[in-house]
């Protein structure tokens, strides 16, 4: 069975076509700048140069047809006619309380993301575009949902209810729901292979830190906590993202400076952390080459970054009463070798040894970064989202033409 999976954002479309006997990638790409000037299409097929494509995309709908043109193409293509998949995945970051996993899209389904809309403006939007965008392309064609927040949902309410008053839960849900769980889950599995227990016997801290970042207590394979809270902005600091701050700043903000709500929330989301603090960028890379050049702000901004991934897991070694392991994954985490340096030579109180020499080692594969007598090993381990999301859709898909007596033969 071929799988499309599928990660919308807001100006981007994110895809990876998987063939499910092998459970390998056979296409990569993505669409971005969707509805500006000049859109660029990068499709990716292994052993073969990279294909861009630059025209005019205005929206999701013809973003998902111009994909589907390129799985196809006579030159660059890898399947004969789009009939040729079978399924299609979809990310989908905020599911609320109302889904604690992945479904088989209806139009309840449909109905419940777009209520949640409210609760993530940046992503959910975009995700609803993404399933229209399929249902116009290709219409017959079986359509699943996969969501961030799925795998928190078995956090207690200790860690996911805010010391607010209790009304505005029951009224209005306000609670944490944590983002990034289908990256949290998959890379504690692969530790707890990697470490050859059971995942349900261990303590693990994994540290998803990309563009977006946050840290899980996942404790005896399930999530316990998780530093994103009601909507993907509390937490660690992230690229532009501020993370943590005092709430009061906000009302405090708006009278100083004369802003409105929605311009603070923007300025929360899209002009603080790494950019805010460095001037430099939102980018790892350049923040460390910036560090490395004698520019003071650069190294503030990592420093205040990387001091708070380490603020977390001593929290979280706290929550749990101690952790096995620590994970970093995602596309800072798995690549900068600087930053996980930075984290880890300040834990030591808590026996973590780092050998610098596997730590600068770079591989696809999950690796331990500390030395044999480290009493907490540090792996790294590359996530793999998109996966996660093929084999979810193939599960459900698979069930249901079962449940329809149809034969399938994988
Ligand atoms: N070699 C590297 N060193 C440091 N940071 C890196 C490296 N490669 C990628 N990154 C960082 O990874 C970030 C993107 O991470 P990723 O997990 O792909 O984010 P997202 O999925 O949220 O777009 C980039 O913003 C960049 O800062
Ligand atoms: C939930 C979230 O922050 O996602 P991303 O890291 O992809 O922005
Ligand atoms: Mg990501």
């Amino acid at each position: 069975m071929n799988i499309l999976v599928i990660n919308a954002g807001s100006s981007s479309l994110k895809y990876q076509l998987y063939d499910m006997k092998t459970e390998t990638a056979i296409a990569t790409g993505r669409v971005e700048r969707i509805g500006m000037d000049s859109s660029i299409l990068t499709h990716e097929v292994a052993h073969q140069p990279e294909v861009r494509e630059v025209s005019e995309i205005l929206d999701h709908t013809t973003a998902v047809k111009k994909v589907l043109d390129m799985l196809t193409h006579r030159k660059f293509g890898v399947l004969r006619n789009i009939s040729d998949i079978q399924a299609v995945g979809h990310r989908v970051v905020h599911g609320g309380e109302s889904f604690s996993e992945s479904v088989l899209v209806d139009a309840k389904v449909k109905l419940e993301i777009r209520r949640l809309f409210d609760l993530a403006p940046l992503h959910n939007p975009a995700h609803m575009m993404g399933i229209a965008a399929v249902e116009e392309n290709l219409p017959h064609v079986p359509q699943a949902v996969v969501f961030d927040t799925a795998f928190h949902q078995s956090m207690p309410p200790t860690s996911y209810l805010y010391a607010i008053p209790t009304v505005l839960y029951r009224k209005h849900k306000i609670r944490r729901y944590g983002f990034h769980g289908t990256s949290h889950d998959y890379v504690s599995q692969r530790a707890a292979e990697y470490l050859g227990k059971p995942l349900e016997q261990l303590k693990l801290i994994t540290c998803h830190i990309g563009n977006g970042a946050s840290c899980t207590a996942i404790l005896h394979g399930k999530s316990f906590d998780t530093s994103m809270g009601m909507t993907p902005l509390e937490g660690l600091m992230m690229g532009t993202r501020s993370g943590d701050l005092d709430p009061a700043v906000v009302p405090y903000t708006i009278n100083k400076e004369e802003l409105t709500l929605n311009e603070v929330n923007s300025m929360l989301n899209k002009h603080s952390g790494l950019i805010a603090i460095s001037g430099v960028s939102s980018d790892m890379r350049e923040i460390v080459e910036a560090m490395n050049d004698g520019n003071d702000n650069a190294k503030l901004a990592f420093d205040m970054y990387t001091y708070r991934i380490r603020k977390y897991i001593g929290a979280y070694i706290a929550a749990m009463d101690g952790a096995d392991a620590i994970i970093f994954t995602a596309g800072v985490g798995e690549n900068s070798d600087v930053l996980r340096k930075a984290v880890c030579e300040r834990l030591t109180f808590f026996g973590v040894q780092l050998d610098e020499a596997k730590n600068a080692i770079r591989s696809p594969e999950p690796r331990k970064i500390t030395t044999d007598d480290s009493a907490v090993s540090v792996l790294v381990v590359p996530t793999n989202e998109e996966l996660l999301i093929a084999r979810d859709t193939y599960r459900l898909v698979l069930t249901k033409l079962v449940g329809q007596g149809v034969e399938t033969e994988g």
